[in-house]
């Protein structure tokens, strides 16, 4: 059943106008919390919302019905819309607790029998056998809660009302009250809490209805209502501890952006590790920029090749420096193939360019560059054929030399130097019929011709 209020006003006899034109719908079976500061309207709110206070203006509908004020009609609603009061004693009289309890279904006019059921029923479930001939207000504050809310559910309501359930209660009763809030939640009862507590409305509720001074501010997800800092803090509140400090790591790139987590975990889930390096910095550059920085070699590429791209500027020094935030695209490692053009087959040679996904081929050498062309190849590079093969490979290119004669195994040779010498992960393999003897020359370690260096 759903609970709604149409433009309510509620003024006490001396002249305070504690609820102001609020308007509201109150989604059924979800966790709803009612945030503002202290003498917001939360308590007279709640006391019209289940008919102790009748509206000056406006008017409250249960289920889609106009609240009829007769002691039946009440009856009625309070059956349904139960009310647990901040200060329990004011709620709690009875000689007993269970007679505490028995209060309401005897006032519904159940049987002794089903009284006794329904009594005994709530004092397993909220573990008050031990006290049910105990006088209430002997009790501790938790455990007056408990007897606060056992004697509301008796009735069985709908809807369930609290004005601050966990004021004056220490942290392990405070969490026993919201593990029965939240199993009440389960069964599919609508649950109302009213609260100053920031970071339990915003962990705890499905729904948040943001007063300040009798007026309805804002209302919405927890985190719809509380990502407006501005206008939380103007209504007297603080935002909730746990997004200050995502908002911080946020600011400062910790964190992945525009998220609401609730609780721990969830921020842990955001937290994403940094690499940070310092680099020489072009002045124009401000902090927040990207740059990128190209392949990165010596001690960095031990983890395998990357290249450094949109690298955000955290901080800059006088020193034109800066430190940035590394950001990783891991380059496959490229590939040099050398083939031997003095043994030259169209065939063979367009199988090995299809086979290792050849993308940049270079000639080296009249005879090469002759048979290249003749046949129709490729070619992108004639000058300067090893340097830029190296070049194009250690950012992930698969590139084939074409070669023969004396510069074969010239070629192998500078290209297995430069593999050993800067330790850089490349494939080296000499390709082809011609490849036996480029490997006979260099090396003692054969495996069909191909040879990997790494
Ligand atoms: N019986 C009363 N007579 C006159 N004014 C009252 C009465 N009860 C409350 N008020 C006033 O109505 C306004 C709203 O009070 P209310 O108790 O509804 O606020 P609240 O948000 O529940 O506050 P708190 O968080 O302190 O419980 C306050 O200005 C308060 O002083």
């Amino acid at each position: 059943m759903i609970l709604e209020t149409k433009n309510l006003e509620f003024s006490y006899p001396d002249g305070t106008k504690a609820v102001d034109d609020i308007s509201i719908t109150i989604p059924q079976g979800k966790k709803v919390s009612f945030v503002g500061k202290n003498g917001s309207g939360k308590s007279t709110l709640f006391l019209l919302l289940n008919g102790t206070l009748k509206p000056k203006k406006g008017k409250v509908l249960f289920g889609g019905k106009e609240v009829d004020y007769s002691s039946s009609g009440l009856r009625e609603l309070r059956k349904k819309v139960g009310i647990v009061f901040q200060n329990s004693d004011d709620q709690l009289f009875a000689p007993t607790v269970y007679q505490d309890i028995a209060f309401g279904p005897l006032n519904l006019g159940y049987s002794k029998e089903e009284i006794d059921r329904v009594v005994n029923q709530m004092l397993d479930h909220f573990g008050l056998q031990a006290l049910k001939d105990k006088p209430p207000h002997h009790l501790s504050g938790g455990q007056k809660k408990r007897v606060a809310i056992a004697g509301v559910l008796a009735m069985d309501p709908d809807i369930i009302i609290l004005d601050e359930p966990l004021s004056n209660l220490d942290p392990v009763g405070a969490d026993e009250i919201l593990d029965i809030l939240n199993e009440l939640n389960d069964l599919g009862k609508t649950i109302i809490i009213s609260t100053h507590d920031v970071d339990l409305a915003y962990k705890w509720s499905d729904y948040v209805l943001l007063l300040s001074s009798g007026k309805l501010v804002n209302e919405g997800t927890s985190g719809y209502v509380f990502s407006n800092d501005e206008e939380v803090r103007n209504s007297a509140l603080k935002s909730p501890f746990i997004l200050d400090v995502y908002r911080e790591l946020e600011k400062r790139w910790l964190a992945t952006g525009n998220a609401q987590p609730k609780d721990i975990p969830e921020l842990v889930q955001l937290l994403h590790s940094v690499d940070l390096m310092r680099v020489d910095i072009s002045p124009e550059v401000a902090v927040g920029e990207c740059v990128n920085l190209g392949v990165l070699f010596g001690d960095y590429t031990k983890e395998g090749l990357y290249e450094a791209v949109n690298s955000r500027v955290l901080f800059k020094s006088d020193d034109g420096t800066a430190v940035v935030e590394l950001k990783r695209r891991v380059l496959k490692p490229g590939a040099i193939h050398v083939y031997n053009m003095d043994e030259f087959d169209k065939a063979e040679f367009d199988k090995i360019v299809d086979e290792y996904d050849i993308n940049f081929i270079g000639a080296m050498g009249k005879k090469s560059k002759d048979i290249a062309e003749n046949n129709g190849i490729d070619v992108v590079c004639n000058s300067g054929v090893i340097d830029k093969s190296i070049l194009n490979a250690i950012t992930g290119s698969r590139c084939l030399i074409l070669t023969s004669s004396g510069m074969v195994s010239h070629t192998a040779k500078r290209i297995r130097e430069y593999i050993q010498n800067s330790g850089i992960r490349l494939i080296f393999s000499p390709v082809g019929k011609g490849a036996l003897d480029i490997n006979e020359e260099n090396t003692q370690d054969q495996t069909d011709g191909l040879i990997e260096v790494e």
